[in-house]
């Protein structure tokens, strides 16, 4: 597919005085905090804000049908989508044809060069959970992207061969914007990233034959997808860029948006690059969504491998409704990352190379990963699988039959988690913790990388052994107390006090959040006076 490429962007309204910036300006953030950004992003807020809202309410009525025992099936009003085989997604735009090894990483200058120039053939830069919403790393992640995409940034890989395409992952539509309101009300996070960077970058990006590209992340279903859908069309309407330019690709990380895979594509049919899968989101959810259910009671991480029945399920069913739709599907990303040592190292290796060569085989068409020395493991499993073909959606897997009893088929795995299994949470969720309210949005640990997925999953899975009383309140606190002492030997300037406080609030109390970040933030990264919503 070829773009033509269009006349500046039209912007000639008046900078919208409802939208109000609640923060000091930092260094060079009026290149990207500028009258008509924030115009367009409050055009966006104002048509959007409302419908977000509703459908955030809807996300709490279905969880309490699904705690009250609602059957989750594929739903029967929109069986005929499904059943249609006529319709297909848009062709894979240009720069996200061949896409057999993406890299995650924050929007950060030194990421973004090891990113681009890694190999890979796509680079994640991820607001939603590989950054710490500070307003100095938000704005500062759009001017990496906006001197990525103006050519400031040295991009090209050392090996020869093109720097990757940039796909950027905004916040949830779970999150607000302490820093910019609208009409008094803090602006849908999710519209600050995708709008701040589609204002600035959607143009120059056409121009140099590429595009806008996103993945979505943790939609719940269809009318999140329609949302975004919408926020696409109105979008490219108001800066003049053609219908159908923004490709936005959709990992399923939550289990209600495993029954509607297809639907999401459909909805988003104009602008969709696919679907993926994500595993530390999509455990979160089913604990969020039947934790209370004995028979989903999730054991030590280690006895949930990727090909256990549930997840290789959703894997297989992503497969075959993407192929079937024309539409690429995306492997998980590994969260194992090279350690110093030889023998761990070999052993990281290859276990990646098998986690990706069975992606490969199964019929994905890329995967992720999320350190740069990886990419060459992911490639070479994907290379010996396509060869020369960009991608495998000429592989049609109608041989796969997923019933909804296959998705939720968690029994076999259920179980208490060991002690060490329940140590390795509370240091993951503590350590991680720190590093968030000290605006860092990843860490390294014990050869893993965690985000705030990660860390999620962490306290909700401490949460679901305590309500089912395979563990109690003390031993929880002891181990807190223990790894709390260790944090603060290892890192003496970490605020482990507020860490130890915000793990206690969200894994140990009956109120816990239903994530842990919108209250965290507030607390936390929001250091002006706060918008009333
Ligand atoms: C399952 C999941 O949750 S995955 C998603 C969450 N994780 C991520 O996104 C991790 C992305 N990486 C990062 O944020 C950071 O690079 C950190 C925190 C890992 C850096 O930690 P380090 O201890 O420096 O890592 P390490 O020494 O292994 O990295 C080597 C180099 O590769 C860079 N690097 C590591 N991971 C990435 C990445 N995903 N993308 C780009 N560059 C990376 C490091 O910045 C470092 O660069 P330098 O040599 O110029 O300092
Ligand atoms: O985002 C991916 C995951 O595995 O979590
Ligand atoms: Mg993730």
């Amino acid at each position: 597919m070829s773009l033509t490429a269009l006349p500046h962007p039209v912007h000639d309204t008046a900078p919208d005085s409802r939208v109000a910036v609640l923060a000091s300006p930092g260094e060079r953030h009026d290149e990207i905090v500028t009258p008509a950004a924030l115009d367009f992003v409050g055009r966006l807020a104002a048509e959007f804000g409302e419908r977000r809202r509703d459908l955030l309410k809807e996300r709490r009525r279905q969880a309490m049908r699904l705690a009250g025992g609602s059957p989750l099936d594929f739903p029967m009003v929109t069986s005929a989508v499904r059943a249609d085989p006529r319709w297909r997604v848009a062709p894979p735009a240009p720069g996200l044809v061949d896409r057999r090894v993406e890299i995650t990483a924050p929007p950060r200058r030194p990421e973004a060069v090891e990113a681009l120039r890694s190999g890979a053939q796509v680079w994640i830069a991820d607001f939603s959970d590989a950054t710490s919403p500070t307003w100095e790393n938000v704005i500062g992640g759009q001017l990496t992207l906006r001197d990525v995409v103006e050519g400031r940034v040295d991009a090209a890989p050392a090996g020869g061969g093109r720097p990757a395409t940039v796909v950027v992952r905004p916040r949830g539509w779970h999150l607000d914007e302490e820093h910019l309101a609208y009409e008094d009300r803090p602006v849908p996070a999710a519209l600050v990233d995708f709008g701040l960077y589609f204002f600035h970058c959607a143009q120059p990006l056409i121009d140099a034959g590429y595009g806008p590209y996103f993945s979505l992340p943790k939609l719940e279903n269809r009318y999140e997808a329609r949302l975004w859908n919408d926020v696409f069309d109105t979008a490219q309407g108001l800066l003049g860029i053609p219908r159908g330019t923004v490709r936005a690709c959709v990992p399923i990380e939550t289990v209600t948006a495993a029954f509607e895979m297809e639907e999401i594509l459909h909805e988003l049919r104009t602008h969709s690059s696919g679907l993926g899968i994500g595993h530390e989101e999509y455990l979160t959810s089913l604990i969020r969504t039947f934790g209370h259910r004995s028979d989903f009671l999730l054991p030590d991480r280690a006895r949930i491998p990727a090909t256990a029945s549930f997840l290789h399920a959703r894997a297989e069913l992503v497969v075959r409704v993407c192929h079937r739709r024309g539409a690429h599907a995306v492997g998980a990303v590994s969260a194992r990352v090279p350690e110093a040592d030889r023998a761990a190292r070999a052993a990281t290796v290859a276990a990646v190379r098998l986690e990706k060569e069975r992606e490969a085989e199964n019929g994905f068409d890329g995967s992720r990963v999320t350190h740069p020395a990886l990419v060459p493991v992911c490639r070479a499993a994907f290379d010996e699988v396509l060869g020369a073909r960009p991608h495998q959606l000429d592989r049609s897997r109608d041989d796969i039959e997923v019933t909804a009893a296959h998705l939720l088929s968690v029994r076999r795995i259920a179980g208490p988690p060991t002690p060490q299994g329940v140590r390795a949470e509370v240091a993951v969720a503590l350590r991680y913790f720190a590093a968030w309210q000290a605006g860092h949005g990843t860490v390294t640990m014990a050869g893993r990388t965690a985000d705030a997925a990660t860390a999620e999953l962490a306290r909700t899975r401490i949460r679901q052994w305590l309500r089912h009383r395979v563990l109690d309140r003390e031993t929880v606190l002891a181990l807190v107390d223990e790894e709390a002492a260790a944090l603060a030997a290892d890192s003496p300037t970490a605020p482990v006090t507020e860490a130890r406080a915000l793990l206690e609030r969200t894994a140990l109390t009956s109120e816990s959040p239903l994530c842990f970040t919108p209250d965290a933030y507030t607390r936390h990264l929001v250091s002006v006076p706060v918008a009333s919503g």
